[in-house]
């Protein structure tokens, strides 16, 4: 079978400018894979990317295949049918991806109201079910409150209820954690592991930070400069640190005792 995700030579820039050059990047089925980085390294771009919501005005070359089905060239129609359905995304600020105005029920029912033309009713059920599922049962947690009644953690599980709504098969995350307490990351990863495991959901995990990669994925890949140094298997990576710049981001890890959530271990 084809791998959920085929990322072949995709290059992305902007006139002269290149911010991607020829990336190879795969995800199997089911499969926890992640991305790691300094600052500007191009995670992020590598991410919008793959959903093509890159920025108005860069180019993009090569090949994104999803499901066995080339991505680059598709319509927006065609994109926004797999966007949020099939591809979710989990950004590093709650807020942004959050509307202030509309109650935490109405937008964790939104997705599968559009994409499968729930009723009001279903819907809401159907957020209901996703709220507890990441630990926001409704007889602590109304579906009436608003974003700003929450703390960032529970913010941000709100937001990982919607990625999860409509039951992807891929869920992206863009250092989902990075601006929550110290003491709420842990959970967070946590959450995020359980849910992708429990259902069979690939996990691209994206961060700075090799700590959090090596608690979540089984496989990962290093990046720099719009180009991967290193892939394999996160613990075959962390044993051998074969590029000095991947010892170098394992230097920078504020915490180097955390391994293993997601079963298996490294
Ligand atoms: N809108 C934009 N227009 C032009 N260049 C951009 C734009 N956004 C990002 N870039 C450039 O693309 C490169 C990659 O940025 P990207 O955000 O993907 O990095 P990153 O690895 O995700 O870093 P961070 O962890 O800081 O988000 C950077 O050199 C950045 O300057």
């Amino acid at each position: 079978m084809s791998p959920l995700v085929d990322i072949r030579g995709l290059e992305l820039g902007l006139g002269e400018m290149e911010i991607l050059r020829g990336v190879d990047l795969r995800i199997g089925r089911g499969e926890a894979v992640g991305l790691v980085g300094e600052s500007g390294s191009g995670k992020s771009m590598l991410a919008l990317a793959l959903m093509g919501l890159e920025p108005d005005g860069m180019w993009r070359r090569g090949s994104v295949r999803f499901d066995g089905r080339e991505l680059i060239g598709q319509g927006d129609r065609e994109m926004s049918r797999i966007r949020g359905r099939r591809i979710a995304m989990v950004f590093q600020e709650p807020m942004t991806a959050l509307d202030p105005v509309r109650t935490i029920g109405e937008q964790v029912a939104e997705g599968p109201r559009w994409h499968f033309g729930l009723s009001r009713r279903a819907a809401r059920d159907r957020a209901r079910e996703m709220l507890e599922k990441v630990g926001m049962p409704e007889d602590r947690f109304s579906l009436g409150l608003y974003p700003h009644q929450l703390s960032g953690g529970q913010r941000q599980r709100v937001v990982v209820a919607m990625a999860l709504s409509c039951g992807p098969e891929l869920l992206i995350a863009d250092e989902p954690t990075t601006a929550l307490d110290v003491t709420i990351q842990a959970q967070i990863l946590d959450l995020l592991c359980a849910v992708t495991a429990e259902s069979g959901m690939a996990l691209l995990m994206i961060s700075h930070d090799l700590g959090v990669i090596a608690e979540t994925t089984d496989r990962m890949y290093v990046m720099r400069a719009g180009e991967i140094l290193e892939e394999g298997p996160t613990e075959q990576v962390f044993r051998e640190m074969a590029h000095p710049y991947t010892r170098a981001l394992f230097e920078a890890m504020p915490s180097r005792d955390l391994m293993g959530r997601r079963g298996g271990g490294t």
